[in-house]
């Protein structure tokens, strides 16, 4: 490939990154999802069994409590599961985790030494919380391996040197989170033409290059099909232990094929906690969301 090529090629995906940003700020409501998602590896203080940390958080917008005395917290390698009725501050709680929103009152902590609150978004991110929104925003045009490859490169910082050639981890690394996606045979494949649940798995593997070391989910299944849901499951079992996940979803069977423990938020802070059947045996839950 010539110079020119090349500088045209780095041109393109320059492009590419500024739209998919604009997009991903429409597509998520102004919640931006940072697509820069730059992680750099770096210690969690974790011996004191939590990987995140919150208490007694408090937001309102405009007077109203979104956010009301909500204590939470994480194991490393934990998979939890986050339901709860529409307006229950699910994302909020996200938005507060990942420096998208500052609570007025309250401590949320990334291990045990790490005050998220003193962070902004892109340094939380770097840290290595990894956000994940409701739909898919992959770079359409390009193959999945140039995703995961522009993931990796963005997050070492080497977006503007398309030249910057993976190394041998590097590569393997990518041929390892393809594989983990279900997606090792379409590296070629350019990802406009992947099914919606492979666009998300790939969205997701764009994350896993980065190895971050919590993963927060919104609605990872809604909209796949039968067996992508089935599949997903078993890759969020597959995470689980290597990373820390927090998933909010509604889909009660998949919460069952993965959760261990669910917490149920409603009205800002959490209603219930407990194994799945626990909750759902619970009649404040059964009151606000689950129904009769
Ligand atoms: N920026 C904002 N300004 C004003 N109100 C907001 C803002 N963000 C959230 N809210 C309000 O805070 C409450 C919690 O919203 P949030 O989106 O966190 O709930 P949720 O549990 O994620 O709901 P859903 O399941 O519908 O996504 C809602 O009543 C919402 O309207």
């Amino acid at each position: 490939m010539t110079p020119d090529l090349m500088q045209e090629g780095a041109q393109r995906l320059t492009d590419y990154q500024a739209r998919q940003q604009a997009l991903v700020a429409t597509e998520s409501g102004g919640r931006s999802a940072s697509m820069a998602r730059p992680v750099v590896a770096g210690e969690v203080d974790v011996t004191h069994g939590r990987i995140l940390y919150l208490e007694d958080v408090h937001v309102s917008f405009d007077g109203f409590k979104a956010i009301n005395g909500l204590n939470l917290d994480i194991a490393p390698g934990e998979l939890r599961c986050i339901i709860g009725p529409n307006g229950a501050g699910k994302t909020t709680m996200m938005d507060i985790i990942t420096g998208k929103t500052r609570p007025d009152s309250g401590t949320v902590y990334f291990g045990s030494t790490i005050d998220l609150l003193r962070y902004k978004e892109p340094e939380i991110a770097a840290m290595g919380i990894g956000r994940k929104f409701q739909k898919p925003t992959v770079f359409e045009e390009l193959s999945v391996f140039e995703n995961l490859e522009l993931a990796l490169k963005t997050h070492k910082g080497l977006a503007a040197s398309m030249l910057f050639k993976l190394s041998g981890t590097q590569n393997d690394r990518i041929a390892e989170v393809l594989h983990t996606i279900h997606l090792a045979g379409s590296v070629t494949r350019q990802a406009g033409l992947l099914s919606h649940g492979q666009k998300q798995w790939l969205e997701i593997g764009m994350l896993l290059v980065q190895e971050p070391k919590l993963l927060l989910l919104d609605e990872p299944v809604a909209g796949m099909t039968d067996e992508e849901t089935v599949r997903t499951a078993e890759l969020f079992l597959t995470l689980k232990g290597k990373h820390s996940l927090m998933v909010v979803e509604h889909d009660m069977s998949f919460i069952d094929t993965i959760s261990e423990k669910v917490t149920v938020l409603c009205d800002g802070s959490v209603l219930a906690e407990g194994t799945l059947a626990e909750v759902q045996a619970d009649e404040r839950v059964i009151e606000v969301y689950l129904g009769r």
